[in-house]
């Protein structure tokens, strides 16, 4: 099969007509209309085999690990999702393996309500991208700088899950057989983040700063202290954490991963305290847990980890997973 009967068998088809998709894919550019007193959000995101997942992984696995943390990013801006390219980097045109991966990608996409308007096919070592567009209303949208003195850190979901996912993948030789549920669980949380796109648009009129934790929540708070100029302690005992992770592992690494683990995509953000009562209120009939775990301090206390308030640690603000850290990557 050449490059664009490629394309026309599994992507073109993936994508519904849509009045905002004036040109989609079969052009040299996607032209998109974007409504009236909206801003347009974009970011890309890569997979790379190796670095991101085991070689042999299942395509459609891929494919919902590539959707779900790229999605993620509209998600941390308070976006609607709106349309997607794709760039495949690929071996080989191995048709199970595109089957597989286009009828999961085409399943991701329906979910989180975006279209995809074109892409780029290459062939080499197993890579790819998902640049993905939203909008916002013009002029507002969750950024990272926003975070003052006295507002709370909060955090979506439960943290860790997803580093127990990768565990358990590197650990396959010494797993019960057959997987227990629990861990099934774990690994799912690894190949099918939840972008937390209701929770984004429900506390953007609320938050004074938001991220997406894909390197780990200290890493990523980092990103909005630095960007908010202050500081910032966060409660151990606090952090949110499943029942799957901690069946899986000890308390005390299950947060540690919380922490640095990263790839949870779970939203973090940042309340003033007055606003919070009336977001906690709007909150309770939310189907996504939200957990306080700490508060924003000057800068000059950097980032503080405690135990019911007693200082245990201070990791310093670039605590987490760096492609390029000086080890390879922590
Ligand atoms: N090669 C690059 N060229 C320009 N901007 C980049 C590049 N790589 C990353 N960025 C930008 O740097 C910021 C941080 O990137 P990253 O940590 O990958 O964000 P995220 O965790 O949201 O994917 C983002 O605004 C991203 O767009
Ligand atoms: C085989 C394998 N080893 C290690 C990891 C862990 N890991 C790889 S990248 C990463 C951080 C998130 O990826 P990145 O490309 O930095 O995402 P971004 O911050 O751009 O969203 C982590 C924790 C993994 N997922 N798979
Ligand atoms: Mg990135």
């Amino acid at each position: 099969m050449d490059e664009f009967a490629l394309i026309r068998h599994y992507f073109s088809r993936l994508t519904d007509n849509d009045a905002s998709i004036v040109v989609g894919i079969g052009d040299d550019c996607a032209q998109l209309r974007v409504p009236p007193g909206m801003d347009l959000v974009l970011s890309i995101d890569t997979l790379v085999e190796g670095t991101h997942f085991l070689p042999g992984t299942d395509p459609g696995r891929i494919a919902s690990r590539l959707m779900g943390a790229a999605v993620s990013d509209l998600a941390a801006m308070g976006a609607e999702p709106a349309w997607f390219t794709l760039a495949l980097t690929l071996p080989s045109a191995d048709e199970p393996w595109l089957a597989a991966f286009a009828e999961s990608l085409g399943a991701c996409a329906r979910r989180f309500g975006i279209r995809l308007v074109g892409g780029d096919t290459t062939r080499g070592p197993l890579t790819l991208s998902v640049q993905v567009q939203g909008l916002v209303p013009a002029g507002r949208g969750l950024h990272r700088g926003g975070a003052g003195v006295g507002d709370l850190v909060c955090v979506s979901g439960t943290l860790g899950d997803s580093r127990a996912g990768l565990d358990i993948q590197l650990r396959a030789d010494i797993q019960p057989d057959p997987l227990p549920a629990t861990s099934q669980r774990l690994l799912q949380r690894f190949f099918a983040p939840q972008p937390r796109l209701s929770t984004g648009l429900l506390i953007a009129d609320y938050a004074s700063s938001c991220i997406d934790i894909s390197d780990g929540l200290l890493a990523d708070l980092g990103h909005i202290l630095r960007a908010s100029a202050v500081g910032a302690r966060i409660e151990r005992h606090q952090l949110p954490l499943s029942e799957a992770l901690r069946a899986y592992t000890g308390i005390e690494q299950a947060r540690d991963w919380a922490l640095s683990g990263g790839e949870d995509f779970e939203l973090c953000f940042t309340v003033p305290a007055a606003r919070w009562e009336t977001l906690a209120a709007q909150l309770q009939h939310h189907d996504v847990p939200v957990s306080c775990v700490g508060e924003i301090l000057p800068a000059s206390a950097g980032l503080r980890l405690e135990n019911d308030g007693a200082a245990v640690q201070t990791p310093g603000l670039d605590a987490g997973y760096n492609h390029f850290a000086p080890a390879g990557g922590t």
